[in-house]
């Protein structure tokens, strides 16, 4: 049995076995259960954050990691910070200066979180946007803590009286901030109309509306819960939006693509491919004999070597990234799926193809046919400042390619002028 599967099943393994293990912990070695429904409802909160944080991880989905994060953080401001020196009868208003503050400072981080594109490297991208969360707390923590007065002074009055939402119940600097932030929000949910955009909208709105009532027994850990469960649950929904595998050929798609584009590293280098003359080739054989060889085609560039990952591009077009390469590096892998496409002969399934399988075997009455493709390769170098211009830069090598004779690889050359290396 190869090592490399059972080391993938006991990755898979583990999470289940962790999950049932806490469980089971939770359960034998500690008195949740004897606990009151209060308690339990407190503590069911902090398993629903543990569930979100591990969506968001493993769907690398670094805003609604960050979500989570100022969502929990919020809540635990709300219940140890203002819930509980309250009903402990502590002077008022500290809890009330710190109610005011989190109005006002969470939707502005979440505007924040929303606006700040996911482009870095996963790991320092979490970092930052916990780093950029511990920043939105300290400069409460040190407000309150050194300007009490003043923020006094800021939250109290109702500075326009005829722009006042009292139904809000927000001192008046949060309903602004809260009214500019959803419609801020609105306005990226109907621009990019996807679940997560939604989920955070749903967060502001549920959490803001929520805050004024927190003292009700249960509101605040149930509402939390149930936006945090909300969040998970649009982290899933996006993951399956995102087309990640491209039904004809079973590849991940152009959005899986444009995914991996945004993580790249600073040293990587794209392929434009394009079959060969595959529009006279549907004109000629149909398009479901052209189906069949894009899966063919699809088959053979998944199976490419070097660490290069295939993605249909779209079309008759497809690309293979090497992360970490470079195009000299990869290139004899490009060259060797180019070959393993032109020597492959591909059996077609033709209508006239028996329906039953004939008992004994007979001659081979499936159509076969060849094709080659094109190749375009670049690589990241300074004067090409994204992965969009790699990928125009490795287009405009395919189209020498093609213009080279066609079934070939050319490489972009390093100067802007793009020389090209063309090989048979
Ligand atoms: N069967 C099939 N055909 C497709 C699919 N997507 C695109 N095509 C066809 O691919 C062909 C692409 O044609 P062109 O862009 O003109 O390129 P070409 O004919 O291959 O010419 P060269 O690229 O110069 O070799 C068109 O006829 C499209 O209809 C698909 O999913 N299935």
């Amino acid at each position: 049995m190869p090592l490399h599967s059972v080391m993938l099943a006991l990755r898979l393994l583990a999470p289940p076995a962790l999950f049932l293990a806490a469980g089971l912990g939770l359960f034998f070695y500690s008195n949740f259960f004897e606990a009151s429904s209060l308690a339990i409802a407190r503590a069911v909160i902090w398993i629903f954050v543990f569930i979100a944080l591990l969506l968001t991880l493993a769907y690398s989905h670094s805003r609604a990691f960050g979500l989570v994060l100022g969502i929990t953080l919020a809540y635990w401001v709300l219940r140890e910070q203002i819930a509980l020196p309250a009903l402990q009868a502590q002077p008022i208003d500290q809890p009330a200066l710190v109610y005011n503050l989190l109005s006002f400072l969470f939707p502005l981080y979440l505007v924040t979180n929303s606006l700040w594109p996911e482009r870095l490297h996963l790991i320092s991208d979490l970092l930052l946007r916990g780093l950029v969360l511990g920043g939105f707390f300290l400069v409460g923590y040190l407000a309150l803590t050194f300007l009490p007065e003043r923020l006094d002074l800021f939250f109290s009055p109702i500075h326009l009286p005829s722009l006042h939402l009292a139904w809000l119940r927000l001192p008046q600097p949060s309903s602004f901030v809260f009214l500019l932030s959803s419609l801020l929000l609105a306005f990226l949910l109907i621009r990019r109309p996807q679940p997560f955009y939604a989920a955070q909208l749903a967060c502001l709105i549920g959490f803001i509306a929520i805050l004024p009532y927190f003292a009700i027994p249960y509101l605040a850990s149930i509402s939390v819960s149930l936006l945090l469960f909300i969040i998970g649950a649009a982290v899933i929904h996006e993951a399956f939006n995102m087309a990640f595998k491209d039904d004809l050929t079973g590849l991940p798609g152009r959005r899986a693509l444009n995914q991996r584009l945004a993580r790249l590293g600073k040293k990587y280098t794209l392929v434009m491919a394009d079959v060969d003359h595959f529009k006279k080739f549907n004109d000629t054989y149909g398009h479901d004999a052209g189906d069949q060889v894009l899966q063919v085609v699809a088959h053979i560039l998944k199976g490419v070597e070097g660490g290069g990952q295939a993605y249909r591009y779209g079309g008759e077009e497809f690309t293979l990234v090497f992360a970490g390469q470079t195009a000299e590096a990869a290139q004899p892998y490009v060259e060797q799926v180019r070959q393993r496409l032109a020597d492959y002969s591909i059996a077609l399934r033709g209508q006239e193809r028996p329906a039953k399988k004939p008992a004994t075997k007979g001659p081979d009455l499936a159509q076969r046919v060849k094709v080659t493709m094109s190749f375009g390769v670049a690589e990241k170098t300074p004067d090409l400042l994204d992965a969009e211009a790699v990928i125009k830069a490795a287009d405009q090598a395919l189209y020498a390619a093609k213009k080279a004779g066609r079934n070939c690889v050319a490489l972009a050359g390093s100067k802007k002028s793009a020389r090209f290396k063309a090989q048979k």
